[in-house]
């Protein structure tokens, strides 16, 4: 699929947002663009998914089916879950089968609500993940995703980097604006930054420090076993085995690692594991950037 010489503008008088944009999306490697608020990115992704027309260029070759979930998905809908997912697969000529595909996503991604749960009711990192499930699982030839982890939680973002590895090494275009440090990382990532209208190459970013993935048990109120916590931290309690008990698992930088983990110890907490994982999946080694100015 290509991009050729694609411009918008917003009306006679505003300024061009996209000032001829010429892109290749191929099988094997996904296309990430970053860029500043305001760049374009979501215009570019809107009109290579189809969603908007380009004011000059056009979009050749764009696959039959496409998934894409926009920077704020409309899930201002009162059908259920359940409802709207095999809604999508039909309206993408999917199958049954890709309705339990995205059930069995989506409970991988910890979806905490349930396939009868109106839509309008689902929080921003529910719907974002109904709208992640339908896009992956409907069979598209190309999948065009705006800023997909920014409101999925820290368990769901290696989840949604594999399975976007996964979709792209089956030979699905992947196409996304990301601002966080997953999209660069994905398998074979082409990036590309979005400025003054124009796509020009980025190198990957450096790597990043470990955390310290820490999984605790204790009985009563959770927090008060490990005070506060490291700015950056993330944590996530679950219920133990026990009325009162609960289960704990908390990522911290590995410079805080050592510290959080003496402090729950001298609360009461129970160690139940501990170990150190990167904080992002390594860059793999980057194909050559296909961009034409
Ligand atoms: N429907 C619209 N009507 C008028 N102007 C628009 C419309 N959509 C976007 N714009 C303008 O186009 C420019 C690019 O917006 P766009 O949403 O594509 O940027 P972005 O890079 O995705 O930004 P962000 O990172 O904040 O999501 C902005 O100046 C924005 O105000």
């Amino acid at each position: 699929m290509r991009l050729e010489g694609v411009r918008k503008r917003y009306g006679r008088r505003s300024s061009e947002v996209l000032a001829g944009i010429d892109l290749d999306l191929e099988p094997g490697g996904p296309v990430v663009l970053r860029g500043g608020n305001g760049s374009g990115k979501s215009t570019l992704l809107r009109i290579a998914a189809g969603a908007a027309s380009a004011s000059a260029g056009r979009v050749v070759g764009r696959p039959r089916v496409v998934g894409y979930v926009p920077d704020r998905f409309p899930a201002q809908l009162r059908m259920p879950v359940g409802v709207y997912l095999r809604h999508l697969a039909a309206i993408h000529g999917a199958g049954p089968g890709a309705v339990r595909d995205a059930t069995e996503l989506l409970a991988e991604m910890s979806f905490s609500a349930g396939a009868g749960t109106p839509m309008l009711q689902l929080s921003k990192g529910n719907a974002q993940k109904v709208g992640l499930a339908q896009a992956l699982t409907c069979g598209a030839g190309l999948v065009v995703l705006d800023e997909p982890w920014s409101g999925l939680d820290a368990e769901s973002s290696p989840l949604l980097s594999a399975r976007l590895d996964a979709v792209a090494a089956a030979g699905t275009l992947v196409l996304v604006a990301d601002h966080t440090a997953h999209g660069p990382r994905l398998t074979g990532a082409t990036i590309l930054r979005v400025d003054g209208g124009t796509l020009r190459p980025e190198k990957a970013p450096p790597p990043v420090d470990e955390v310290t993935v820490i999984e605790l048990a204790g009985d009563g109120d959770p927090r008060s076993a490990v005070g506060s916590l490291p700015p950056g931290s993330e944590s996530r309690v679950v219920p133990g085995p026990g009325p009162a008990s609960w289960r704990l698992r908390l990522r911290v930088s590995s410079a805080e690692g050592d510290a959080v983990l003496a402090a729950a110890i001298a609360r009461g907490a129970t160690v139940l594991s501990v170990r150190r994982e990167p904080s992002v999946v390594p860059a793999p080694p980057r194909r050559r950037v296909e961009a034409r100015p």
